[in-house]
């Protein structure tokens, strides 16, 4: 087959379309806008260890050691992703806040596989805008976040990440809309960002993952207007699908290689990732729990849903949620040693970032101040 890349470049007239068209549709092509970059390197193993938390007196989390700790680099991407936060306006008014939260420090934590500080910035950006859709639609009272509009807000959230098919005046309006508020600007311009390094097939995934998360938004929106009792159980099933997983999904795109969609959703596979996002969004609940707890319309939080449902003191709810979060890393270890003899490098490195994005963002948990109560 003639490489398509060599039609791109120019030719116009009669039949170009067709040849574009071609080559975006041709089998195994590589996207036109698909970043150059195949990185998929060997990486030394892996280091599983108790690690402890908090002021030390919990029992320890299950959890990989911490691959890379570059403050320079991290410092790096977090004042371009500051940058990139004042050009849109989001976080207006909190920018010294959102500088010091540190979600360029997180990224350069969890992918440390990833160098080069463009690729790293996608990440954060990405990880930035669904963090403020999180805030100001869902979580945060005092910053607007309110149960009865969250659903509508996100139904115009997903438009942001996936543009509908023009509609005339219909559109005119979707468009100033989504321009109008810096949420949703921050969407569209982190997805252009992801989009400009992946193909199709993992700009699809990223969306629907988004949708998948965004679906548990709306059920936590729901339990918290009807002021229902959420058995914890039902809870983790959404935060399942709520996960670092969303996060997880951006693993391939910053490294610059791609793990093929029949292969990253081959059931055994998905599991596995699966396993390790809830892992890591149940440490984000033992570190969140008091933060949530103080908010005026407390948020969704394992820890203070088994205590509640149980009757027991937090510490004895954390300790539950730890023992869950180490069983879910013990059974990923085992997933991964289980795929290895998948003769994919693109899987075997992606296997290998999921494991060392659980010890970034293990550190960057311990360290952001984003879950001292005490944060102004
Ligand atoms: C926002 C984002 C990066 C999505 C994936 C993980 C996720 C859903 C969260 C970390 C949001 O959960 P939560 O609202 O509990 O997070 P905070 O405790 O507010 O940081």
């Amino acid at each position: 087959m003639p490489d398509p890349s060599a039609f791109l470049a120019g030719p116009t007239g009669l039949g170009t379309s067709a040849v574009r068209l071609f080559a975006e549709l041709a089998d195994g092509a590589v996207p036109v806008h698909c970043a150059p970059g195949p990185r998929v390197t060997r990486q030394p193993p892996l280091t599983y260890a108790m690690r402890p938390w908090a002021d030390g007196s919990m029992p320890p989390l299950y959890c990989p050691l911490t691959v890379r700790v570059d403050d320079k680099l991290a410092t790096l991407v977090n004042e371009r992703l500051v940058e990139w936060a004042e050009e849109i306006g989001l976080h207006e008014g909190r920018i010294e806040q959102f500088r010091q939260t540190g979600f360029g420090r997180l990224i350069t934590l969890a992918h440390p596989d990833v160098d080069d500080p463009d690729r790293l910035l996608l990440a954060a950006q990405m990880n930035a805008a669904w963090w403020a859709s999180d805030d100001y639609y869902a979580d945060e009272t005092e910053l607007g976040a309110d149960p009865e509009l969250l659903a509508g807000r996100l139904a115009l959230a997903m438009s942001s990440m996936d543009a509908p098919p023009p509609a005339d005046e219909f559109t005119e309006q979707l468009d100033e809309h989504l321009s109008a508020d810096p949420v949703l600007v921050s969407l569209t311009s982190a997805r252009q960002h992801v989009a400009r390094h992946a193909t199709p097939s993992q700009i699809a995934r990223v969306n629907l993952t988004s949708c998948q998360m965004w679906v548990s938004w709306n059920a936590y929106g729901a339990w918290r207007q009807s002021g229902e009792q959420v058995e914890a159980w039902r809870y983790l099933a959404a935060r399942q699908h709520d996960s670092f997983y969303t996060s997880m999904t951006l693993i391939d795109i910053a490294g610059g290689y791609e793990v093929p969609a029949n292969l990253f959703y081959k059931p055994r596979v998905h599991r596995a990732a699966m396993r390790a996002g809830t892992a890591a969004v149940i440490v984000n609940d033992l570190h969140s729990a008091l933060k949530e707890a103080a908010d005026e319309r407390p948020d969704c939080n394992l820890v203070l849903l088994v205590a509640e449902e149980r009757g027991c003191s937090l510490r004895e709810a954390a300790e539950r949620a730890v023992a869950l979060h180490n069983d879910m890393v013990a059974a990923f270890e085992a997933d991964c040693r289980e795929l290895a003899a998948l003769p994919s490098p693109e899987l075997r490195q992606f296997l290998w970032a999921l494991g060392a994005w659980l010890g970034g963002s293990f550190e960057w948990h311990s360290t952001t101040n984003r879950y001292s109560t005490t944060e102004t």
